[in-house]
């Protein structure tokens, strides 16, 4: 979709569903960080426009980020504007990239970065005019495989195990968290509010 890289979960899997619905449906979103982060492929993100969010994580989890060069594009973990938590391997995800300080600043805040700032947090890598953010991603894409596969896959692994280990070990509890967290009714509230505003901003 144009201007929106990714708007993040789908907040309406979130609110009004069962229990069991709540445990399948975080269990496919540590599914798909499992597999994105672990990837022992190169993994550039393009990222066209807006990425709050899991839209955000999803970035992050890639090597390499380029970013269209628009203040109205921006990009955080702002989980915290939902009155939701980024779970810690959303956190690590974050620390691994932009360094502690700078990731409880944005976590606190729920912080949405516009471009310009998000570059200078480190949050992404480049930024690139709209029309040239494909082509900038197929160009570093050729830069990262002239790198020696093994040496480079050994290199990603060794640098993201340990946050990966720490979700393998505990994913049923961090089920069983999620969806005592998401279930309660203060917090079904605030997504609710949340979901209203964003319809009255039209
Ligand atoms: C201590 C223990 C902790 C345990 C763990 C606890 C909690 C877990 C945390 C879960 C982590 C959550 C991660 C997430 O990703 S939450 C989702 C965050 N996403 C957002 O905040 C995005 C909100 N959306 C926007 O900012 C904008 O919509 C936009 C993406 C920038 C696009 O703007 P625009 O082009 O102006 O479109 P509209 O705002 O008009 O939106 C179009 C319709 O889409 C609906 N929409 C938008 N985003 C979402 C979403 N994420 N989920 C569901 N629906 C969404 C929006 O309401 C509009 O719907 P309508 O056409 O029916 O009115």
């Amino acid at each position: 979709v144009s201007k929106i890289f990714s708007a993040g979960l789908d907040i309406t899997e979130m609110s009004g569903k069962s229990n069991e619905h709540y445990a399948a449906f975080w269990r496919a979103v540590q599914e798909m960080w499992l597999k994105l982060y672990g990837s022992n492929m190169v993994t550039i993100a393009a990222i066209n426009g807006s990425s709050p969010a899991g839209g955000c994580l999803m970035a992050l989890c890639c090597d390499y980020r380029i970013m269209a060069d628009n203040p109205k594009f921006a990009i955080g973990l702002n989980e915290t504007q939902l009155g939701i938590v980024a779970p810690f391997w959303f956190k690590d995800t974050m620390i691994n990239t932009i360094g502690n300080r700078a990731t409880e600043l944005s976590l606190q805040l729920g912080q949405m970065y516009p471009a310009p700032e998000a570059l200078k947090f480190g949050l992404v890598d480049k930024l690139v005019p709209e029309d040239k953010v494909q082509s900038a991603a197929a160009a570093a894409m050729s830069q990262w495989l002239s790198v020696p596969d093994h040496a480079r896959q050994l290199t990603k692994s060794m640098m993201r195990k340990p946050a990966i280990d720490r979700l393998v070990k505990q994913r049923e509890a961090d089920i069983n968290n999620f969806v005592s967290f998401i279930s309660k009714d203060s917090i079904q509230k605030s997504l609710q509010i949340y979901m209203d505003r964003l319809k009255q901003k039209k």
